[in-house]
């Protein structure tokens, strides 16, 4: 152990509603993606052993926990939310310092995280059922909804307070106990979330939080015979090897996976947002976001135009460490993430494309211990090359241009993934043909490609995920199974 590895903090399971240590005392380390040296804390490196003692406890607490009344279980989602609301500052640190997002952008998130959890905490009082008219006069038709029993949540690192709470708050609000696997890579961030609920007095055994590798706990959570239903956020490769085990077993799933989503911008555009939303889409978290814009189709009339205003733009932005007010874009989460977009960056050379501004490692030696990279804009980019059809999850946009709108559509839909799309256009023919036209969960006009309101159904469409959808009312659906209630005196 070096001396930086003796004074960072130590962070636990939470099995049972108390912190634990992994079995053996095994840990791992969090990295400051921004300084490669600095430790954000041990966290635990948890085996079998651990899951199993997260998974008897949440099969012990579902019970009485499904028989609370909705209500009592939202009041505890409402304190949960006061007290992380109250921790926005540390929590957003935490983020900051362990996967690189801004300050502001983490902070942000939190916040957002709190609205969710108020969301679903109000759940508790809503309807669950519809009363049917039945074909026999004296009887009683209706429907009501059961938990699904304990619910295994697989989270990842980009949104590692939005979506976890996306996945938690409803799973618990309609009665699930859940064993919850934070991404390694946010391990810290995910402890800070834990000692909310546990400081807002959940029930032992309720919520479990096990942090270890995703082939061991992640895994180990999609083949187990006692979680009955897997919520999954991440890459296509794992989602579907959890989306197969949990199939193998007759577990319901969900997965929310990845995507390659292009901005349209028409002839009629206004340029100047356009170009705005461009970058905020593609460039807000570093690119990693599964709703970043990451294809840039344009057309003809507007694309000098377009591209000459986006690289302006663009080369104004500061890269930087995210808890330094300057910065507007941090660096890579991880040193492999780092990697992966250095190699797209090449390929995308390799493969013809003309690469008009950044993709490097900056030069400041201040940023040299940390995860950066520059952010990048293709030019000359074809439907067929890898940098237009693979999620790169990074500062990269590839420029394509285009003849009008029908071809446009066209090359926004040929791809693999349909999770988000954009158009920027003033006709409303336009609007309406891409709304329409477009192979996507989510489309917005006149609007970025990212951005998920928590009150209305988030999913993707062809490989994006298992044609599912979280947020807002449409999550009851994965959380619960209905139930036909026949009744005859
Ligand atoms: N849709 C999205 O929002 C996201 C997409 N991605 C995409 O995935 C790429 C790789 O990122 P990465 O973090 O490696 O994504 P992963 O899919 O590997 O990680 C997502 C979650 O799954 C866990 N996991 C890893 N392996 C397994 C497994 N065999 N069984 C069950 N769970 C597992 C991870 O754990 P652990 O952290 O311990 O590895 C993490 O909690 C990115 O470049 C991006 O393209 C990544 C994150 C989010
Ligand atoms: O765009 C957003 O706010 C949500 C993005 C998201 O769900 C993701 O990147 O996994």
């Amino acid at each position: 152990m070096n001396d930086m590895t003796q004074t960072s903090p130590v962070y636990d399971n939470y099995i049972n509603g108390e912190w634990k240590s992994a079995e053996g005392g095994r840990t791992q380390k969090s990295i400051n993606p921004a300084n490669k040296n600095e430790i954000v804390g041990i966290i635990p490196d948890s085996s079998k052993q651990d899951l199993e003692k997260a998974v008897a406890a949440a099969k012990t607490s579902r019970l009485a926990w499904r028989k609370l009344a909705g209500a009592q279980r939202g009041n505890l989602l409402f304190k949960a939310a006061d007290i992380m609301e109250n921790r926005i500052n540390e929590i957003g640190e935490a983020m900051t310092l362990e996967m690189g997002k801004t300050l502001p952008e983490a902070k942000g998130e939190t916040a957002r995280g709190v609205a969710i959890l108020r969301y679903y905490a109000g759940e508790g009082m809503r309807k669950i059922g519809d009363v049917i008219p039945s074909s026999d006069a004296d009887a009683f038709l209706y429907t009501t909804r059961s938990p699904l029993g304990t619910v295994g949540v697989i989270s990842p690192w980009n949104f590692p307070v939005a979506i976890p709470i996306w996945k938690l708050a409803p799973a618990l609000i309609y009665g699930n106990s859940v064993v919850w696997k934070p991404a390694t890579e946010t391990a810290v961030t995910a402890a800070k979330v834990m000692q909310c609920f546990h400081d807002a007095g959940l029930p032992a055994g309720v919520l479990n939080m096990v942090v270890g590798s995703g082939s061991v706990i992640g895994q180990g959570i999609a083949e187990h015979a006692d979680i009955n239903g897997i919520t999954f956020t991440g890459s296509n490769a794992v989602g579907q090897a959890v989306g197969q085990a949990a199939l193998a077993r007759g577990a319901k799933y969900q997965l929310e996976m990845g995507g390659k989503n292009p901005i349209i911008i028409a002839a009629d555009a206004d340029v100047d947002l356009a170009v705005e939303a461009t970058i905020s889409g593609g460039l807000r978290s570093t690119g990693q976001k599964c709703t970043a814009t990451s294809r840039v189709i344009v057309v003809k009339d507007v694309y000098e135009e377009f591209k000459s205003k986006l690289i302006q733009k663009v080369a104004e932005l500061k890269v930087g460490n995210g808890l330094d007010a300057q910065t507007w874009l941090g660096p890579c989460a991880n040193e492999k993430q780092m990697e992966t977009v250095i190699s797209y960056i090449r390929k995308g050379v390799d493969e013809g494309a003309v690469l008009l501004h950044g993709g490097t490692r900056p030069t400041d030696r201040a940023l040299s211990d940390g995860f950066y990279v520059t952010p990048a804009i293709f030019d000359k980019v074809t439907s067929k090359m890898a940098i237009a059809q693979e999620e790169i999850f990074g500062p990269v946009l590839a420029l394509i241009e285009v003849n009008d709108i029908q071809e446009a559509i066209e090359l926004a839909n040929d791809t693999t993934y349909g999770l988000s799309a954009s158009i920027y256009t003033r006709n409303i023919g336009n609007a309406l043909q891409f709304v329409q036209d477009m192979e996507a969960g989510l489309v917005r006009v006149n609007a970025e490609t990212a951005g998920v309101e928590l009150q209305a159904p988030f999913g993707g469409m062809k490989q994006s995920s298992s044609h599912s959808r979280e947020q807002g009312q449409a999550a009851i659906e994965f959380y619960t199974s209905i139930k036909t209630v026949f009744i005859k005196p």
